[in-house]
């Protein structure tokens, strides 16, 4: 590829270069998509025909095809040189040993692979217009909706597991921020921008993909949303150019999605990515209370396990397992008996384990789901009122929490029979 060596200027000097311009990265300003787009034809990246870029309003685009495209055909491909990896940039950067270490310390350890990612978006950001990253740069979102983003008054109209997993990612913040001040390839002055820092880290993100280890960020794949159904994958070639390819035939007019994980916790999207997957089937039922052992482990207790359907308002088996695996903790022998059945797939005995024990799951369940609901009215209740201009981010907790509320009152309309069910069977 021609353009190899723009993209690694190797030594860096750090003197303030002779720059005319820094990306704005203030909320308002528009988003340059259309010069990214012909840098990224420049730059020699390769795209189906029919891939286009396209947006309802300004701030978000997604991706989309108008012309057919056949299950496993290359939809983009982007040359190795202009990817920005851990490695490329530790091989660029040097390997920051002592942000590393500080890291390691503070128990992000396994979030070192974005470090790098982050690093370099800084360290490109920093050379303005200098850089040869300016126009994609200049082309990212400015407005976030995700946990770093938020006030602390929009964190008080979160329920307990989107509130928890929107703490963890701020800590991630503040540890890459104190990180970076261990760096030896930014300036003290870009250092101490907390602002630019933390629009660096949301790119980071909400953009990256690959392992812990070995993260990527690819101009022009990162246009791809996430979805339920999924119409994109990634894979690289010898040389370590990207091919996303088409995992499916897409037909002409198609959203072309990726994922960025667990379609069924929408809270765990919402908090990291700032938005909310409506096609998600189910939601965690947010049981969160249990430190969970080994045998609640292998019972199924987990994110991605222990759901409510959205449609239905079913409950996952893994549901009603852990709650009778929890409702059996006065009573060991019964409860290793199940968990025995459990690990041997004896279908027969678990279902009579349940039988027996309906009314205490049936009646523990519906108190989380009516203690849960209460929790949503309150967090409503705070909300009232407040001005949106001044909590830009409150239109969508509150979109979150009635999506969630919803789901919760479809299942409490299952169980409401279920509950009397169970306590007929005991009275009679
Ligand atoms: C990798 S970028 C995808 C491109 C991005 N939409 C853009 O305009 O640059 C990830 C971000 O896209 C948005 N996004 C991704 N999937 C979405 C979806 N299904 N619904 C709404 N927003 C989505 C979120 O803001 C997320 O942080």
């Amino acid at each position: 590829f021609q353009v190899q060596e723009t993209f690694r200027s190797s030594p860096r000097t750090f003197s303030p270069s002779p720059l005319s311009a820094y990306i704005d990265i203030g909320e308002e300003v528009e988003r340059d998509v259309g010069a990214m787009d012909e840098w990224a034809t420049m730059c020699e990246v390769q795209r189906a025909e029919g891939f286009q870029l396209t947006t309802e309003d300004g701030y978000d685009y997604s991706a989309l095809t108008t012309a057919d495209i056949p299950e496993g055909s290359p939809i983009l491909c982007i040359p190795g040189n202009m990817i920005i990896s851990t490695s490329s940039v530790r091989a660029e950067l040097g390997g920051q040993e002592a942000a590393v270490d500080y890291l390691t310390r503070v128990g992000s350890g396994d979030k070192i692979g974005k470090f790098f990612v982050f690093l370099k978006i800084m360290a490109e950001y920093e050379q303005g217009d200098q850089s040869p990253y300016f126009p994609w740069l200049n082309s990212l979102p400015r407005l976030f909706f995700n946990a770093i983003a938020m006030t602390d008054f929009c964190y008080e109209c979160l329920p307990p597991l989107v509130f928890q997993l929107a703490r963890q990612e701020k800590v991630k913040f503040d540890n890459y921020f104190e990180a970076l001040q261990k760096a030896d390839c930014i300036s003290d002055q870009m250092k101490a921008n907390k602002a630019v820092a933390r629009w660096a880290y949301n790119i980071a993100t909400t953009r990256t993909q690959g392992t812990e280890e070995e993260k990527f960020l690819a101009p022009m794949a990162d246009m791809f949303n996430h979805g339920t159904e999924t119409e994109v994958d990634f894979s690289f070639d010898d040389d370590g150019n990207l091919y996303a390819y088409a995992t499916k035939n897409v037909p002409a007019g198609s959203p072309l999605r990726m994922s960025y994980g667990c379609p069924t916790n929408p809270s765990q999207l919402f908090a990291k990515y700032g938005f909310l997957d409506e096609t998600s089937p189910a939601t965690f039922c947010k049981i969160m209370t249990i430190t969970p052992t080994q045998q609640l482990l292998d019972i199924g207790y987990g994110f991605d396990k222990m759901l409510f359907y959205k449609d239905s308002g079913e409950v996952s088996e893994e549901v009603w397992d852990v709650l009778l695996y929890q409702a059996l903790a006065s009573n060991r022998d019964v409860q290793q008996a199940f968990y025995n059945a459990h690990m041997q797939g004896d279908a027969a005995t678990k279902a009579a384990i349940h039988q027996q024990y309906s009314l205490e799951t049936s009646t523990a369940l519906m108190k989380h789901v009516d203690t849960f609901l209460q929790q949503l009215d309150d967090l409503q209740a705070k909300s009232a009122g407040k001005d949106y201009n001044e909590h830009p981010r409150l239109p969508l907790i509150l979109k979150h929490n009635e999506f969630v509320r919803e789901t919760f009152l479809r299942v409490k309309a299952n169980l409401d029979p279920m509950v009397a069910q169970a306590q007929g069977n005991v009275y009679a």
